[in-house]
């Protein structure tokens, strides 16, 4: 039965929609002792399941939960010694909490299409009625992550009922945005 597949503990139980009143929060990492915080304004933006390796996922999920902020609505406000960045030659510049390994934000720094968006996972809000997730992303890349290619029928079923468009890559939205930034940029359309 496709609704016993789990695909984050965030949607499982069904999509919770986002509050009116939703204005920023605080993420925090996994730790006890001394928790990295970081505060963000507003509401976030293209919240979606990731199904890619680099993203960070709860331990026995198949799937992240990663939204964007622009870069200069996160501050962090404790305990930011204990963040490193994962991979310095990824796009997306993860920053992980050394002791628990939860990535906190990550900016998009390089010249892109995403550049000055930071992406976050909102299930770490302290708070709840972020916005929820719209789609998934990425899907066929949890084959990367050992999931058998025979469950894949499953996986995508489920999400579709949640109401997740499955996607192998960003959605046709998010692609589409992102091609007309390289065309723009390549002068094959007006800019
Ligand atoms: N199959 C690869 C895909 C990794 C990938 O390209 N991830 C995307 C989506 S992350 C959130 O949407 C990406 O844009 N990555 C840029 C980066 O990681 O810096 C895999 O699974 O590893
Ligand atoms: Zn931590
Ligand atoms: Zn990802």
């Amino acid at each position: 039965m496709a609704s016993s597949i789990s695909i984050h503990p965030a949607v499982d139980g069904g999509i919770r929609p986002a509050s009116p009143d939703f204005a920023g929060g605080t993420l925090v990492c996994g730790c006890t002792d001394r928790p990295v915080k970081v505060r963000i304004e507003g509401q976030i933006a293209h919240n979606h399941a990731c199904g890619c390796t680099k993203c960070w996922k709860p331990s026995g999920s198949n799937f992240s939960i990663v939204a964007v902020v622009p870069h200069d609505k996160v501050t962090v406000l404790e305990n930011g010694d204990k963040l490193q960045v994962v991979d310095p030659s990824a796009l997306i510049q993860r920053h992980a909490c050394k002791q628990c390994g939860v990535h906190m934000y990550g900016p998009v720094e390089r010249e892109h299409a995403f550049q000055g968006l930071d992406f976050i996972h909102p299930e770490r809000f302290q708070e709840s009625g972020w916005a929820p997730p719209g789609f998934a992303a990425f899907v066929s890349s949890i084959i990367e992550s050992g999931v058998d290619p025979s469950r894949m029928d499953g996986i995508r079923a489920r999400l579709r009922e949640l109401g997740l468009e499955p996607y192998d890559c960003l959605s046709p939205a998010l692609m589409d945005y992102v091609a007309t930034w390289v065309a723009k940029k390549s002068g094959a359309l007006p800019s």
